[in-house]
């Protein structure tokens, strides 16, 4: 039986401890607080974003969520940044992605003073991450190594394999794990032979977005799987090409009409020493790490 790496828990412990530093910081008369910009109704874009600020009330944050309309312009969305950029009371910005497509993401993106950019997504921080300096990385690549150090998972010396090479994701996992000492392997569509290097893999990150995209013959035998995949789906063909047989799975994807797949199949998880579920693993962490962010981000504003 295969290790399950419950992110849920962990999360929560990391939670803990941010609500500790915030008691902390409050003592100072520091209160951390969040910006969270989203544009448009975007089901699942609007669930992350309120259960975001959510965690901010409970773990004593102050957060504050800005609703343009789904017509803004790009102008008037920099100049919304700007805004908050200067506001004294808030230490981290969050710009819901994705954006409406008449809005310049990457411009607007870059217009976030890298002070506040607590996901990690201004070239500034992705540059200080790569030079090793000290940095807001990206909350979801933070969340992995996290699971895997309180897992007790050993990094150093260990070959990790990051399939998939977004700048938000794959780019930056495989930057953290080689500062945790792994011998790191990025590949992607064009990568030769991709079963045998992932094959390879003691830790095997799994950053594709499609469906079940790792398959068991990918697999070393009781490598550490970590699916970083969330992909809804609501057809029941390809509900069953996953998770035929798992009754529970079932009653939930009955009761709501859909159910989140990451990008191992089910299948892969069985050959795996331990791994991450998909909902339940690294989808916590994502939220826990953005609200240590933000609370690193108010220290080192006022220079603690
Ligand atoms: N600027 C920006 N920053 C982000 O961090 C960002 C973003 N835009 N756009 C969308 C993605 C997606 N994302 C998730 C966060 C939490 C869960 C999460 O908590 N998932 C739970 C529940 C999933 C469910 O049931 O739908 C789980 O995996 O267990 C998932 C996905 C953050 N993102």
């Amino acid at each position: 039986m295969s290790r399950i790496l419950d992110g849920t828990a962990i999360a929560a412990e990391i939670k803990a401890e941010v609500a500790e530093d915030v008691k902390k910081l409050a003592e100072q008369g520091i209160k951390p607080g969040l910006a969270a910009v989203l544009v448009g109704h975007d089901p699942a874009s609007e669930l992350y974003v309120r259960s975001k600020v959510k965690t901010c009330g409970e773990l004593g944050l102050f957060s504050e969520m800005i609703e343009p309309p789904e017509t803004v312009t790009t102008e008037e969305t920099l100049k919304l940044v700007a805004n908050l950029n200067a506001r004294e009371d808030v230490d981290g910005i969050l710009i819901q992605l994705p954006l409406p497509k008449q809005v310049d993401t990457k411009l607007l993106l870059d217009s976030v003073m890298p002070e506040k950019d607590v996901d990690g997504f201004h070239p500034v921080n992705a540059g200080r991450l790569q030079a090793g300096r000290p940095a807001l990385a990206p909350c979801t690549p933070s969340g992995v190594v996290e699971i895997l150090k309180r897992s007790g998972i050993p990094i150093a010396g260990q070959r990790a394999v990051v399939v998939g090479r977004s700048d938000i994701v794959g780019k930056p996992a495989a930057m953290l794990l080689l500062h945790e000492n792994a011998t790191v392997t990025i590949c992607h569509s064009k990568t030769r032979d991709l079963p045998e290097v992932t094959r390879e893999a003691d830790i095997l990150v799994a950053a594709i977005g499609r469906p079940g995209f790792i398959t068991p013959e990918m697999v070393k035998p009781g490598a550490t799987v970590i699916d970083v995949g969330i992909n809804r789906i609501t057809d029941p063909v390809e509900f069953e090409k996953y998770f035929a047989g798992d009754g529970k799975r079932a009653d939930i994807f009955a009761r709501r009409g859909s159910t989140i797949v990451g990008d191992v199949h089910p299948k892969a998880f069985e050959i795996a020493g331990a791994y991450t579920p998909v909902p339940g693993g690294v989808g916590p962490l994502t939220i826990a790490m953005l609200m240590a962010n933000t609370v690193r981000a108010a220290r080192l504003r006022r220079g603690l």
